[in-house]
């Protein structure tokens, strides 16, 4: 019998650290609800005494997830933990993950504290956790520079004051894999009470080798491993969730473990996960990029014709890619289109949700022949910004632009349930575009990023665009998706500008 490897997701907490990713209440319970689809163990939802905002988010992700932990982040401060406490009430089954930094450098630069301060801090921090719930995790940042005679120190006295799950950071990627894989087999060893807690990983990409650092401490013994969704998260990111996920899975003949993980949901989430998001996943990322089942040259076509093997150690089916092979197209019906939709894991809540958005697929179809399973997803994400409360919506967009002419566009806001109307010229079609909703909104908001994607092949395709906007130090994303890439633009300007103008129940501000 295989050991459990517990996977501890933390899109929604270290993921958001990535700049320009914050995410509101509603983005994170959709990706809360996909990962508990995807069975994952334990999802970090947040760290509630950032902001309102972020404790909000954390106690509706609590509320609404009922098969997996939902876990809040605190420093080993008493308000921090009450507060993780307070947003975690209501779920099923709560974990409070505290923390302190461990290294020489961060004790005494940036917590200014001696190391026995850092312990008692540790100490006061799990003991007042086990007021709230038996499952407590403890995290000695930074522990892949910190020295190991006090690493051993403060995790056999936090094991002893309550803590089920110590886990070891690899904070700012530093460490190589046989060197973090010998840092644990040491701690297990030389901590006398090791065996009352499981050890945890928490690996960052500053050197790339997050994955290979997580799986090399697996093998050392580690039985959680903490990574997150397109391998998201602060700076260079944490360890992709797919790439560990799947690494067990292929080479079970490898690894002592597995995890529980319905794999089937990986595409489907990493899809939501990009498009909420708004960073898009680059084609030659393993296992969710567009090209990691990809075969471009004579060779490995033929080898994969011959014997699919020859080429393949995943099957792209297991891992979401196109699991059915049903098309659905303007002929298709609503059970059809529930049922696929099932299949990649979306379940709309309400009727109303569901005609909602099968009239939108109708539209669809009417534009495209086709309509493949990225176009659904984007669908679903397109109608759920729609549904979010969205101060203005636009109702009519009308471009003109023709070669050495500068381009027109009108465009009709509904601005607080009024029809609001202007015109502008542009260097473009999309410039012109946001040029006339600005006329209107006077946003005053700095554009950062914008881009687009197809979704899928063809002329027909529908574009994704994401647009990033800064405004007195907040970024929000906005997305949108349409067969016409203007409207696909105007679309997500729109969305990113509800965000920002109106930020009532964003995460917390990035600067
Ligand atoms: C490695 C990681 O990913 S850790 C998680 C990082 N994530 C975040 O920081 C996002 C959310 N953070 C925030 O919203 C804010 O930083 C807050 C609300 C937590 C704190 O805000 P502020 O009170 O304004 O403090 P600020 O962020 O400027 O500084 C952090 C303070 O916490 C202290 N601190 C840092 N980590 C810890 C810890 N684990 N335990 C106790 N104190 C800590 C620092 O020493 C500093 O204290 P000081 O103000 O006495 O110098
Ligand atoms: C809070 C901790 C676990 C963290 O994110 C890190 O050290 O990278
Ligand atoms: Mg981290």
């Amino acid at each position: 019998m295989k050991d459990n490897l517990i996977v501890f997701d933390t899109t929604l907490r270290d993921g958001e650290q990535s700049p320009g990713a914050s995410m509101t209440r509603e983005e994170k319970v959709r990706i809360a609800k996909a990962l508990e689809r995807m069975r994952v163990d334990v999802i970090e939802a947040g760290f509630p005494v950032a902001s309102q905002g972020d404790f909000e988010a954390v106690q509706a992700v609590a509320r609404s997830v009922r098969e997996s932990t939902v876990c809040g982040l605190a420093r080993a401060l008493g308000a921090d933990i009450d507060r993780a406490g307070e947003a975690l009430a209501e779920a099923k089954s709560a974990r409070i993950h505290t923390f302190i930094a461990t290294s020489p450098i961060h004790m005494k630069r940036k917590l200014r504290m001696e190391p026995d301060q850092v312990l008692e801090h540790a100490v006061k921090a799990v003991k007042r956790a086990r007021e709230y719930t038996d499952d407590v995790e403890f995290s000695p940042e930074d522990a892949g520079r910190s020295e190991i005679e006090f690493l051993c120190r403060i995790l056999e006295a936090v094991i002893a004051a309550g803590a089920r799950t110590v886990n070891i950071p690899d904070t700012v990627g530093y460490n190589l894999p046989d060197q973090f894989a010998q840092l644990i087999r040491t701690l297990r060893e030389r901590v006398p009470n090791s065996d009352k807690a499981v050890f945890s990983v928490h690996c960052h990409n500053d050197l790339g080798m997050a994955v290979a650092n997580s799986l090399a401490a697996v093998m050392s013994g580690a039985r959680q491993v903490e990574c997150t969704i397109n391998g998201l998260g602060e700076r260079a990111g944490n360890a992709a969730l797919e790439e560990v996920v799947m690494a067990v899975r292929t080479r079970q003949d490898f690894f002592p473990c597995d995890t529980n993980i319905d794999i089937s949901q990986i595409v489907p989430t990493s899809r939501l996960v990009s498009g909420i998001t708004g960073f898009p996943v680059q084609p030659n990322k393993a296992i969710v990029g567009a090209n990691a089942f990809a075969h471009a040259s004579g060779i490995h076509q033929d080898g994969v014709l011959k014997e699919r093997q020859t080429y393949e150690i995943m099957n792209a089916e297991d891992v979401g890619w196109h699991a059915s092979r049903m098309i659905l197209g303007k002929h298709s019906g609503r059970n059809a289109f529930r049922a696929r939709l099932r299949e990649l894991g979306i379940e709309l809540e309400t009727e109303e949700e569901l005609n909602t958005t099968f009239q939108r697929f109708k539209e669809l179809a009417d534009k495209k022949h086709e309509i493949y399973d990225e176009d659904l997803q984007a669908l679903v994400t397109d109608a759920n910004l729609a549904a979010e409360n969205e101060r203005f919506k636009l109702s009519w967009l009308k471009v003109v632009s023709e070669t050495g002419e500068t381009a027109i566009a009108s465009v009709t806001l509904n601005v607080d349930s009024i029809e609001r109307q202007a015109s502008a010229p542009g260097g473009g079609p999309v410039d012109a575009a946001y040029k006339a909703i600005d006329s209107i909104l006077q946003s005053n908001t700095e554009l950062l990023l914008y881009s687009v994607n197809s979704i899928t092949s063809g002329t027909d395709a529908q574009g994704e665009v994401t647009v990033r906007l800064k405004k007195n130090g907040r970024i929000v994303n906005g997305q949108g998706a349409d067969t016409d890439i203007v409207m696909a633009s105007a679309k997500a300007y729109v969305n990113a500008l509800n965000k920002i103008l109106y930020p009532v129940e964003r995460a917390y501000p990035q600067v």
